[in-house]
């Protein structure tokens, strides 16, 4: 029977949150208002709105309850006067401080930036592998926090965000049974990532390009311009969570082009753990095309998050491509006056340089050998990403097929 008043409720009533960051010797305040705002998104993501945020500068984060005494009474006061269904960490939070924060919180969700990012891949995850992978890095992440989610699952009926844990609904308190299912989680994806490893392996042996970058920064757009196929992509953090792969053809080579999941600061080390045969594709390519969000004001963060990752994960030091997305959207920094010889001032409509130009000859342009700056929704500069690409991919083409080439220019030669 289906409880009309639950449908009723889920179906108008948005769910709503207070987020909660503090700053510290090692986090500015400027990056925490920043890491806020990603926080922001990413419960927008999952339909969740934000109501307020709240910051405290603090030498490190509480150990017991995160932030300090009186800061926990300014949340508080605001629940209390504000329908407010969660309170949102910024940080991972211990197991102790999950447990002494809900006691502070009574019926109110205490959740962490882990867990909406695994309730994100949750809701994206859509093939057998990557919906085990998401399985098994909940169960990873819940393990050392079991009261918690029991604590929550006996209370509500596990709807709505941070609830889309697996689903076991009685109080199994016993660790044994969530140690099982790890196990047999685990069992299962070797099997899986064995007969996908077949796969790839049974594929022509053909160059291969993945596509890597923070979420969100048009991976999947780019994708679907270099390859003119269907890619979801959306403005959402991880609208991409399954990998893509797409056989493309550049005058007469054909290589493997790969949409990968995009990364993010403080990814759940589970998560990675749990996605390592997904980002295989990753550590298997041999060119890696990295997307920047030019637009974005900490581009720089996330591209060093990116290189970061990269080595992480085991696939640094390849053959990098460095690609800047969405000059379309860039402003480059109002310059002091400009003058013109006789000593006047240029009128800004004057400067007849385009935002490309700019960056080309700006400091961005160094950060990697190979560096190229697009708009791929606007199509802008595609044609300098396509020769570089096409040849980084006809050199590597050639160390395989050695032979290859000749036959494909005599044919083009043919027909001319
Ligand atoms: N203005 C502008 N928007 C862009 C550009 N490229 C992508 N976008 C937009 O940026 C948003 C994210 O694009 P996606 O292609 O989904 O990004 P992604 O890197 O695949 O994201 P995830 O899969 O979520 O990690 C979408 O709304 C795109 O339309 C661009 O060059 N200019
Ligand atoms: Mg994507």
């Amino acid at each position: 029977m289906i409880d009309k008043s639950k449908l009723f409720s889920t179906a108008v009533q948005q769910e709503t949150a207070v987020l909660v960051a503090v700053s510290t010797q090692k986090q500015t305040t400027a990056k925490t208002k920043e890491y806020l705002e990603e926080l922001d998104f990413l419960a927008a993501t999952l339909g969740v709105k934000t109501l307020h945020k709240f910051t405290q500068n603090l030498e490190r984060a509480d150990i017991k309850t995160y932030v300090g005494k009186g800061k926990l009474e300014e949340i508080n006061t605001f629940i209390t006067a504000n329908p407010v269904d969660m309170v949102i960490f910024d940080d991972d939070l211990s197991p102790s401080q999950v447990r002494n924060l809900e006691v502070v919180f009574k019926d109110i969700k205490v959740l962490d930036r882990s867990l909406l990012i695994l309730d994100i891949f949750a809701m994206r995850a859509k093939t057998a592998q990557s919906k085990l992978q998401v399985e098994l890095a909940q169960y990873q992440y819940m393990y050392p926090r079991l009261t918690r989610l029991w604590t929550h699952l006996s209370r509500q009926s596990g709807a709505g965000v941070g609830m889309r844990g697996p689903g076991e609904t009685e109080l199994e308190t016993d660790r044994r049974i969530v140690k099982d299912r790890i196990a047999f989680l685990q069992e299962k994806l070797e099997k899986v990532d064995r007969q996908s490893m077949t796969r790839r392996k049974e594929r022509d042996r053909l160059v291969r390009v993945a596509i890597v970058g923070y979420t969100n920064v048009g991976k999947s757009t780019l994708m679907q311009a270099l390859s003119k196929s269907d890619v979801f992509a959306e403005n959402k953090l991880f609208a991409t969570v399954d990998s893509t792969v797409r056989k493309v053809n550049m005058e007469n080579i054909p290589f493997l082009l790969t949409d990968t999941v995009g990364f993010i600061r403080k990814l759940p080390t589970t998560l990675i753990e749990s996605f390592k045969s997904t980002l295989d594709e990753v550590r298997e390519a041999d060119i890696l095309l990295h997307v920047v969000d030019i637009s974005h004001e900490s581009f720089e963060e996330h591209l060093e998050v990116v290189n970061n990752t990269l080595v992480e994960i085991g696939a640094a030091d390849k053959q990098t491509i460095l690609v800047f997305n969405k000059i379309d959207l860039y402003k480059p920094a109002p310059k002091a006056e400009e003058w013109d010889d006789e000593g006047n001032m240029v009128p800004e409509e004057a400067f007849t340089e385009s935002v490309l130009d700019q960056l080309k000859k700006s400091y961005i342009a160094h950060k990697a050998d190979q560096v190229i700056f697009i708009s791929a929704a606007k199509k802008e500069n595609m044609e300098e990403l396509r020769n570089t690409l096409f040849a980084a991919v006809k050199a590597k083409h050639f160390a395989i097929y050695p032979n290859w080439l000749d036959l494909g220019y005599s044919a083009v030669q043919s027909e001319e």
